[in-house]
């Protein structure tokens, strides 16, 4: 058994989500951690001079909860070829019965962290321009919503800080142009997934 930890990271509103959610269903044996899930509650979050919450960061973060459940998976997988459409499923993409276990994981800030850095096999990074970032965003209600003056003051620094502090991190990362459609990278991705996966398994043992 093996198992293969894929990354999508990117700029907020990329389309991370709508990405991962749809590898996560035609991959074989796939489970997902999205990194939303370990905000820290509101009440925790600092506060800059200007008012902002500053959720962009990785403080914001329980990244110690979301790693202990990414070594949980990887130590024992969840999913397991526990259908016949599963093991179908598994032998069209790979061609064979071997066992690999794929765990996605989403989020905007995943590189950044050195832990999680580490565990990834592939890396990928969804890019969007500053416009169409601040039009897709400005559709989403978060919880808290954004206040004012939020993209400018918070969002779009905190995303070029970041992203400078990961190139720093690693150089391993597969950027994806996020403007296409969103069939285009699915297609894009899931080839190049393949392609990972039939690697490892004709250069590995079980
Ligand atoms: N390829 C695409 N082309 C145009 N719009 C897209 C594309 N992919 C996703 N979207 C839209 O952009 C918005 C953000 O998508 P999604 O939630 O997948 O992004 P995200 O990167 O996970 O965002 P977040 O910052 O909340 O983590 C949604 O309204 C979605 O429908
Ligand atoms: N999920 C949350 O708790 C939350 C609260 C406020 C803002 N956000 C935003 O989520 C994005 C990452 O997906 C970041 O850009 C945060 O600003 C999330």
């Amino acid at each position: 058994m093996k198992t293969f930890v894929i990354g999508i990271g990117g700029v907020t509103n990329g389309g991370k989500t709508t990405l991962a959610k749809r590898l996560h269903t035609e991959l074989p044996n796939c489970s997902m951690i999205s990194q939303d899930d370990y905000f820290k509650p509101d009440s925790e979050v600092a506060v800059d001079e200007n008012g902002f919450k500053q959720y962009d960061v990785l403080d914001a973060l329980n990244m110690e909860v979301m790693m202990a459940r990414v070594y949980s998976w990887i130590k024992q997988p969840r999913n397991t070829l526990n259908s016949t459409e599963e093991y179908e499923k598994s032998q069209n993409i790979l061609g064979t019965k071997d066992d690999i276990h794929v765990l996605i994981v989403e989020g905007f800030l995943l590189y950044n962290y050195r832990p999680l850095n580490d565990v990834f096999n592939r890396r990928y990074f969804l890019t969007v321009p500053y416009e169409e970032c601040k039009r897709r965003r400005s559709t989403r209600v978060y919880v808290p919503p954004d206040p004012p003056g939020y993209f400018d003051g918070h969002v779009w620094p905190m995303y070029l800080k970041n992203t400078q502090d990961m190139e720093d991190i690693t150089k391993d990362i597969v950027y994806i142009d996020g403007t296409k459609s969103e069939n285009d990278i699915y297609s894009h991705v899931y080839s190049d997934v393949k392609e990972a996966l039939s690697g490892l398994q004709s250069t590995t043992t079980s």
